[in-house]
């Protein structure tokens, strides 16, 4: 096995006292205000809130795409400047190239890593599409593939090349509910192997107990955390456990209690 395909240390997190503000045609839109938020190596965190409570702006930044207007966010004990293979992002769209096969995607995604052979490479691919349950469907056209499919293949191109940080926004959204379903069987077994630190954006609330070691509530206007939770439940854990609806209906009374208190949400 190429020496690539050891789990790196995954990354520390640290987000201290960030605001983010937008200037739009409507004015400027307060974003973010104080967020401070450590995530420790290899935790899985996942952000839940309404709708513009600030998830996807604090996501952006920790994967370099935003910076913020005040405050900071470090990985692994550096300031984040930019993007870079340490920590991938993963979106509600596949977003695939339509003219590459299940295989050439996750290849496409080791092109430009330096210091790996061809063999190394598609080794590297072939794990990942193993990983994700596609070995059979390596030469699949993209258009052939279902959902869930092409967001099997968009996790395997995330992690192929071996980030310390997995960043998910609504990944599974976009899925039937049974789809969904084998993929949080799927996501926890794949994130125990690879000890890769996962933030993870949704609005629902199983979906974040089922997953997280941590749920962490944000309200909007502006984006504020309101609340922690850390789901003290043994993996691999399924959506539809009493345990898990047990913190579900916990966290939700606390957004509505937030929500009757003028938060906002
Ligand atoms: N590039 C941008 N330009 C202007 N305003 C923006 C930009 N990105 C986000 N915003 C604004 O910042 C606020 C937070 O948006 P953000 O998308 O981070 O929230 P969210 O919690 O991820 O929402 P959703 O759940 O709907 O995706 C919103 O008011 C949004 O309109």
């Amino acid at each position: 096995m190429t020496p690539e395909l050891q789990s790196p240390p995954s990354a520390r997190l640290a987000i201290d006292k960030v605001s983010k503000w937008f200037e739009t045609s409507r004015g400027r839109v307060h974003a973010l205000d104080n967020i401070s938020l450590q995530i420790t190596e290899g935790e899985f965190v996942c952000l839940v809130g309404p709708s513009g409570c600030g998830k996807s702006t604090l996501l952006n930044m920790i994967a370099g795409l935003e910076l913020p207007g005040q405050g900071t966010v470090a990985a692994a004990g550096q300031p984040i400047k930019g993007p870079s293979r340490e920590r991938m992002m993963m979106f509600q769209e596949s977003a695939l190239f339509p003219w590459l096969d299940a295989f050439g995607n996750v290849m496409f995604s080791l092109k430009r890593k330096p210091g790996l052979t061809d063999a190394e490479r598609r080794e590297i691919a072939d794990y990942y599409l193993k990983l994700v349950g596609l070995e059979k469907f390596r030469h699949a056209n993209i258009h052939e593939l279902s959902g869930g499919m092409k967001q099997r293949v968009a996790l395997a191109r995330s992690l192929a090349p071996n980030p310390r940080v997995l960043l998910m926004d609504e990944p599974f959204a976009a899925l039937d509910a049974m789809t969904r379903e084998q993929l949080y069987g799927d996501l926890q077994r794949i994130w125990q192997q690879r000890n890769v630190t996962i933030v993870f954006v949704t609005h629902n609330v199983r979906e974040a107990v089922c997953l997280g070691d941590r749920v962490v509530l944000f309200s909007p206007h502006p984006g504020r955390i309101r609340e922690e939770f850390r789901v003290e439940l043994s993996r691999p854990r399924d959506i539809n456990s009493v345990e898990v609806a047990g913190y579900a209906t916990r966290i939700t009374r606390t957004l509505k209690e937030h929500m009757e208190h003028g938060a906002g949400i």
